[in-house]
């Protein structure tokens, strides 16, 4: 098996995993993953469908103990602390760890309140009409919604509603934003805006990104892990790390063959 340890010297390394395998029940989804994601940048995770992109990205927020069976052995660490040891508040880790899904999901409440909602929960005592404007400016939305605050979230455009969550995801000030194929219930030029935010998020926040579109992997993103699925002789699928480096690297000079042949096109 061609797992690849990659450990990246130059920068500050948020999040990291050390031989992490992740069951549900007993199927292994996930094994013996070793990466680390490195600050302010943009990492992509990109592979064949049940490689398990998603399930890695959500053990990150430990979103994933939301699912009854899941189950997590190895570490994964944020600023070297391990987020499965006991005394961590899964609620504090989604909170500096915040999430994008695939679907744009608005709460069903006014514009201004899909932002003020979480911050007030989240205890913030600012001003709240600076942090709904300051958090819709760096979602590229407040151009477009500043004259309709008060109406739905869900009245915007697919394209405007992920922009909207990408708001609600800043305004309680995390530090990494997780992202699940965010662009791929979006048109090309509602795409085009979130890439372009994406780039622009990076100055302030660390970004990992699940996505099957390889040219968005190689448009917006500094790091790309590519992930492959085996089969096993019991009939399961074990997801694993074929090869992580930089995007240039991944989409030019792979160093695996199977990459080579993903990127290229010629499976998957
Ligand atoms: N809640 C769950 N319960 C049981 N098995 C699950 C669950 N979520 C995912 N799996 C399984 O774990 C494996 C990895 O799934 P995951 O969704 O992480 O892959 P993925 O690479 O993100 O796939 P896709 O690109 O299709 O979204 C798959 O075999 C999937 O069926």
């Amino acid at each position: 098996m061609a797992t690849n340890t990659s450990t990246l010297n130059s920068t500050e390394t948020v999040l990291k995993t050390e031989n992490l395998n992740v069951y549900y029940g007993k199927f292994l989804a996930l094994q013996n993953i070793w990466l680390d994601i490195p600050k302010n940048k943009v990492t992509a995770f990109i592979g064949p469908s049940g490689c398990g992109k998603s399930t890695l990205l959500r053990c990150y927020n430990r979103l994933n103990d939301l699912i009854e069976s899941f189950r997590a052995e190895g570490k994964v660490f944020y600023y070297g602390k391990n987020l499965y040891a006991q005394d961590i508040d899964p609620v504090e880790v989604r909170r500096r760890i915040g999430m994008v899904f695939q679907r744009p999901n608005p709460f069903s409440k006014s514009i201004y309140d899909n932002i003020a909602y979480g911050a007030k929960i989240n205890g913030f005592k600012g001003n709240m009409d600076e942090l709904v404007e300051r958090s819709l400016r760096q979602a590229a939305l407040w151009d477009e919604v500043k004259d309709k605050l008060r109406q739905s979230g869900l009245s915007l455009s697919g394209g405007q509603q992920q922009r909207l969550c990408i708001a609600r995801a800043i305004a309680v000030q995390p530090e990494i934003i997780l992202m699940d194929e965010p662009c791929s219930a979006l048109d090309p030029i509602s795409t085009l805006r979130v890439e372009e935010l994406i780039h622009e998020l990076k100055e302030q926040y660390t970004i990992v990104i699940v996505t099957h579109n390889m040219q968005q992997a190689a448009r917006v993103s500094d790091m790309t892990a590519f992930f492959n699925v085996r089969p096993t002789e019991t009939g399961g699928r074990i997801g694993y790390l074929v090869e992580y480096d930089a995007t240039e690297s991944i989409f030019n000079n792979p160093k695996q063959e199977d990459t080579r042949d993903y990127v290229s096109g010629r499976f998957g």
